[in-house]
């Protein structure tokens, strides 16, 4: 059993969403944790047995699945692009919600009707070609790690398969929807031996479920 546990955040988007969250499961960031200048990556919470890391949010699988951390948040997106087996993931907290879709451009430039092969850009190389080989399709995926929707107008890709929450960015750049591959919502993840070895993991895993059970009902 690791003497302090360790809970890692994603450093974006969900972290003002998930932070609530948080505290309504006991944990809380000292003060140092809301200080832009401040360049830690590890910060004390209010637990004398717990640290939060902030990392990238595909990192944040990573270190619990390797159980570098015991536990994490993360969006269900990541949890299945990497589908590991150690990481066990409890608790929906209904946050952080968005979709994964197949966006071409409005011109219709990318249609190429019965083909078997396409090439997309995508952040989820694993997603994106289970999406198409469910389809008979053979998906060449062109991995970046932001910023998809500029691909198709530069050529790169007919498409693109990113993440879409209020389509503002699709449509500011020429693009339209053709295919929605997931609903996503962020979860609390947690190693599975960890979860299996130390009660506090455990004990913690509890008090998340207990809240979104609550929010659910309110
Ligand atoms: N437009 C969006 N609306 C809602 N949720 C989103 C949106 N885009 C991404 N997400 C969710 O937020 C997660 C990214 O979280 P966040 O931005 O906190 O991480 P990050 O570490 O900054 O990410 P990155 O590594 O891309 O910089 C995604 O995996 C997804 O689950
Ligand atoms: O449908 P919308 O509300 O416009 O949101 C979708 C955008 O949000 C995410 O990008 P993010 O802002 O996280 O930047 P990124 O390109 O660095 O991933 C995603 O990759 C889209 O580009």
């Amino acid at each position: 059993m690791n003497e302090c546990l360790t809970f890692a955040v994603p450093k974006g988007r969900i972290l003002d969403e998930a932070l609530p969250v948080m505290a309504r499961a006991g944990v809380v960031p000292e003060d140092d944790f809301h200080d832009k200048a401040n360049r830690s990556l590890t910060f004390a919470t209010t637990r004398d047995d717990m640290k939060l890391i902030r990392v990238r949010a595909f990192d944040v699988a990573t270190f619990v699945a390797h159980g570098a951390a015991q536990m994490g948040i993360v969006g269900s997106d990541v949890i299945e692009e990497f589908d590991y087996a150690d990481l066990y993931a409890p608790v929906d907290l209904d946050i952080g919600h968005c979709h994964l879709s197949v966006a071409e451009p409005n011109d219709g430039a990318a249609r190429v009707d019965g083909a078997s092969h396409l090439r997309v850009a995508t952040k989820y190389p694993n997603l994106t070609r289970r999406h198409f080989e469910r389809q008979g399709i053979q998906a060449e995926c062109v991995k970046l790690n932001g910023a998809m929707e500029i691909a198709p107008a530069l050529g790169l890709a007919g498409r693109i398969v990113d993440l879409v929450s209020t389509g503002t960015t699709l449509r500011e750049n020429g693009l339209v929807e053709t295919g929605r591959i997931l609903d996503i919502s962020a979860r609390l993840i947690v190693n599975r031996k960890a979860l299996k070895t130390d009660p506090r993991v455990a004990a913690l895993v509890e008090a998340f479920r207990a809240d979104a059970a609550e929010r659910e009902a309110a």
